[in-house]
């Protein structure tokens, strides 16, 4: 277990603090940046395989802007991130190995409590993908609509989220309610993404969250999606299916769910709901 003032992955905590401060800073530098000079960040300085987005409404900035880009393995990703502002590699870059470690001990203890040991998928998990998703949304106006980011669950295995100012909202699977997640300095939120509840074969179920503008301040959020690679199916674990436990889901791909998204969306809430396998027929 790790120690008081330690999170798991080795460094002291106040040491981990000051990264997720400068992926913060590096966040909000970006998109202030890009703000500014739009014409900018539409060429040379952002390329495939990163996306940077911005969406606005009756030409009003109401909703996010975004930027979206693979994080692990580093040294092959870097070289398609941001170059401004300048700090932004080296301040993401080690926001995205210092979150890796930790998603790999969360996945270990995760796998622990199913009873597959901890070493389950340690390989893959480590070679697997990382993703990290940096969303900036305005302060709450009271003419745009309040909702920031729409009802959804992630793909991956598990997110994990650092938020600059509270506005995250997670729903209850009982009822259906929303809960405001607070914003707590220096704490990453965690939640269960599609693939572990395929995996767990519907044991650990996936958290439907969205984002709510803040009425104070701009609000950014930085998701680090961790999952297996693009191509790798997700199915669920043998070990969690037998006779009075049958599978309950189809197998799927990273690659599946982002073919599946443009035109699916809208009919599921999330994506793992697709993949349910119906044993009444
Ligand atoms: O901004 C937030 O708090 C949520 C972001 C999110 O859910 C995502 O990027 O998938
Ligand atoms: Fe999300």
């Amino acid at each position: 277990m790790p120690r008081a003032g330690m999170l798991p992955g080795g460094k002291p905590w106040h040491q981990k603090k000051s990264v997720m401060k400068g992926a913060l800073e590096a966040a909000s530098e970006f998109f202030e940046l890009s703000t500014e000079h739009k014409e900018m960040f539409a060429s040379a300085d952002i390329q495939q395989p990163i996306r940077y987005d911005t969406s606005s409404r009756d030409g009003i900035s109401t909703a996010r802007s975004l930027l979206k880009h693979y994080a692990n393995p580093l040294e092959d990703w870097v070289q398609f991130w941001p170059i401004n502002p300048p700090t932004y590699r080296k301040k993401m870059g080690d926001y995205a190995a210092e979150i890796q470690g930790v998603s790999m001990q969360l996945m270990e203890a995760i796998f622990e409590g199913l009873g597959l040991g901890p070493l389950y998928l340690q390989e893959k998990l480590e070679n697997g993908v990382q993703f990290l998703a940096l969303n900036n949304y305005p302060q709450f106006s009271l003419c745009g609509d309040k909702v920031g980011l729409a009802s959804h669950s992630d793909y991956g295995f598990i997110t994990i989220l650092l938020q600059s100012s509270a506005g995250l909202e997670v729903m209850h699977h009982e009822d259906n309610t929303w809960t405001a997640v607070p914003a707590i300095p220096g704490a990453l939120h965690v939640h269960i993404g599609d693939n572990l509840e395929v995996l767990s074969n519907g044991q650990l179920k996936s958290l439907v969250h969205r984002a709510i503008l803040n009425p104070d301040e701009s609000r950014i959020s930085i998701a680090s999606i961790h999952g297996l690679s693009m191509d790798e199916k997700v199915h669920c674990a043998k070990e969690l299916v037998d006779e009075k436990h049958p599978e309950m889901y189809k197998e799927s791909s990273f690659q599946d769910f982002l073919d599946f998204l443009p035109s699916n969306m809208n009919n599921y809430k999330r994506f793992v709901e697709s993949l349910k396998i119906d044993r009444d027929e």
